[in-house]
């Protein structure tokens, strides 16, 4: 608090949402949704002992034994609204862990220090899947397996239909791709951007494991969605390529970065954005940012990316294996590149990046785009705050600008900024769950000027 007669600094930031804010949906979340992540994860677990045995013998079942219990025990520890806890251990990142423990004490000073309810909700909630990837790591022999690997390949296949709908049509596209003028390239540019906005509707944090697939083409109903995306800045993302194809020379390439979100179509949708861009000759390379560890449920890992293109190249379909194959020969080539970075999966908001891993923020400022896919890295875009709706989205960036940027996101959870006057409330108005039903989305540019 500001003490009496003192102006708040001009840079106050909002408060950020918090399970102490009964009723809010980072309360529901804390409350019911993480809890119900935590079960699924166990039910898991036990689902796989014997294949544990079979691979490891017992040794495999008293590893599953030791980290169903250490989720248990996460689990009444967050029900109970106990103190976070140090992280106890020697993964790479656990300092950085401990020292974003002690920032936060520091922050709540006197408050009681850090808890599940009263601390931000975007620290407990990445804590948590720090914690279940302890779980596993700590206990050999079964420490690489990824507990959320079933729900990404199920949502994969699930989504067959919707995802060979469009590798269809964009394998049709590539036929006479030269052909398209400028208009006609644009629209097709504009569509893909769509798929891959609508295509993180698909994710299963938000519902809690259960599954979340595209069962119809979204090719089709696109024109219907114009009306639900809140922020549509589509066309200064085809004037910023534009600038860039003209300026562009020999030694400098134009690089566009996809900071991705989820496996399954949605990753589909991406890898389709990524071949259009450089198919158009709007980009030269593409450079993907994944997750080292599994997190958020369906968040995309190494292992879920190259997967993800073995199953398109193997899939029994023309041109589902077409796009695998091409996607492959990218990577091959080194215009696709793949990357991971502990940074990802810290509990920091994205305004920190600069101060704790700079290494990544100077890579990225090398990019000419960089596109956030997701919930959850608008959270962290935003620093998950209690934002007004009507702040430019630039302010509440809060100085992170490595390079141009965009978000393409369905709305999850409620924070929202860069809206016109007066246009949340209007759709407060007939919908009080538009800013957590995922039927509404942006996609939200900042210059980085
Ligand atoms: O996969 P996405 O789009 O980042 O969505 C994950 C989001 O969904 C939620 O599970 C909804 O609360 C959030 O925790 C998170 O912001
Ligand atoms: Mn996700």
């Amino acid at each position: 608090m500001a003490a009496a007669g003192t102006a708040l600094p001009v840079t106050a930031l909002p408060v950020p949402l918090s399970g102490r804010f009964k009723g809010s949906f980072a309360y529901f979340t804390i409350k019911d949704r993480l809890p119900q992540i935590l079960t699924r994860t166990i039910d898991t677990l036990h689902r796989h002992k014997n294949e544990f045995f079979e691979e490891h013998g017992e040794k495999g079942v008293e590893a599953e034994k030791r980290a169903i219990s250490f989720l248990s025990k996460l689990r009444n520890e967050l029900q109970t609204d106990k103190p976070v806890t140090p992280l106890e251990d020697e993964l790479p990142d656990a300092m950085l862990w401990n020292q974003y423990l002690d920032y936060q004490r520091n922050l709540s000073n006197g408050n009681g220090g850090p808890s599940w309810f009263q601390s931000p909700w975007l620290y407990v909630e990445c804590y948590m899947y720090r914690r279940i990837h302890a779980a596993l790591a700590q206990n050999p022999p079964i420490d690489n397996f990824d507990v959320f690997k079933e729900g990404k390949a199920q949502n994969f296949f699930e989504s067959q239909g919707a995802i060979i709908a469009l590798c269809t049509y964009f394998q049709e596209l590539l036929k006479n791709i030269k052909d398209l003028d400028e208009k006609q390239l644009q629209e097709e540019f504009f569509k893909l951007l769509q798929v891959s906005l609508w295509g993180n509707k698909c994710d299963l944090s938000f519902s809690a494991g259960e599954e979340s697939s595209q069962k119809s083409s979204l090719l089709q109903c696109l024109e219907d969605m114009v009306p639900f995306i809140l922020v549509n800045d589509m066309e200064k993302l085809w004037s910023l390529l534009q600038n860039a194809k003209n300026r562009k020379t020999d030694k400098c390439k134009v690089r566009v970065d996809i900071i991705l979100d989820n496996a399954g179509f949605e990753l589909v949708s991406d890898f389709v954005l990524a071949d259009f861009l450089l198919s158009s000759k709007l980009a030269d390379e593409v450079h993907f940012r994944g997750k080292s560890i599994p997190w958020y449920v369906s968040d995309t890992t190494k292992n879920d990316f190259n997967w993800t293109i073995k199953q398109l190249q193997a899939a029994n379909h023309m041109w589902m294996s077409r796009c695998g194959i091409n996607w492959e020969g990218n990577l091959k080539k080194g215009v696709w590149v793949y990357h991971d970075h502990m940074f990802w999966t810290l509990p920091h908001d994205f305004s920190s990046m600069a101060e704790v891993a700079p290494d990544l923020y100077a890579d990225l400022q090398k990019s000419n785009l960089l596109l956030f896919k997701g919930d959850l890295n608008y959270r962290k875009l935003t620093g998950d705050r209690k934002w007004e709706h009507t702040v430019p989205f630039h302010q509440a960036l809060n100085k992170f600008h490595p390079a141009p940027l965009c978000s393409l996101r369905t709305l999850k959870s409620d924070t929202q900024v860069g809206l016109k006057p007066g246009q949340a409330e209007q759709i407060q108005a007939s919908e009080p769950e538009w800013m957590i039903s995922g039927k509404y989305g942006v996609v939200q540019f900042d210059p980085a000027l």
